[in-house]
C-alpha cells in the first residue's frame, strides 16, 4: 500500500514545503499536504500539531513538517504522544532518526538548508529502514 506522508509548514516554509510535496509523490509515496498555502503570517504550533495528529492516528504513516529553523514546528510536534519528530540539516542525522530512533516525523528549516540538500535530507529520511534490536529497546523507553 502507497505511504501516506503528512506535509505542514509556516509561511517560512510554503515554497519548500510544496517542492517538498512533490518530491515524495515523485518518489512514489501519498503527499498529503495540509497547507498552509498561503504567505500571511501563521503560528508554527497549529501546523505542527496538525500534521502529528494525522501521523499519530495513523491516517498518515510519515510526517515532514517544515518552518524556519525547522525547531519551533519539531517542539510543537514532539507534543502529541506517539511522535519522535527530529530536525535534521544533513543527510546522515537524517537517516539515522529513522534508522535508531525511529523517528515518525521529520523536521526541515528552510532558512537553514537549500532546495537541494532539503530534498536530500527528504531522500535520506524516506529511504533509511527502523533496525530496531537495541534500538526498538531505547524508543521503547521513550514511550514509556
Ligand atoms: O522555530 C520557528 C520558526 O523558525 C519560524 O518559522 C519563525 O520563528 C518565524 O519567524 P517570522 O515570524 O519572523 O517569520
Amino acid at each position: 500500500m502507497t505511504k501516506r506522508i503528512a506535509l505542514s509548514s509556516d509561511h517560512a516554509a510554503i515554497e519548500l514545503r510544496q517542492t517538498v510535496a512533490k518530491h515524495v509523490e515523485a518518489k512514489g509515496f501519498e503527499a498529503v499536504d495540509i497547507g498552509p498555502t498561503s504567505a500571511e503570517s501563521t503560528h508554527y504550533p497549529l501546523h505542527g500539531k496538525a500534521a502529528a495528529d494525522l501521523v499519530a492516528k495513523g491516517d498518515c504513516d510519515l510526517g515532514i513538517i517544515l518552518c524556519g529553523t525547522g525547531q519551533g514546528i519539531m517542539m510543537a510536534a514532539n507534543k502529541v504522544d506517539g511522535i519522535r519528530c527530529g530536525v535534521c540539516s544533513d543527510t546522515f542525522s537524517a537517516a539515522m532518526i529513522r534508522q535508531h530512533n525511529n523517528a515518525n516525523m521529520l523536521s526541515i528549516g528552510a532558512r537553514v538548508v537549500g532546495e537541494g540538500l532539503a530534498l536530500a535530507i527528504v531522500d535520506a529520511y524516506l529511504d533509511a529502514e527502523f533496525e530496531g534490536g537495541r534500538h526498538a529497546t531505547r524508543v521503547d523507553m521513550i514511550e514509556d
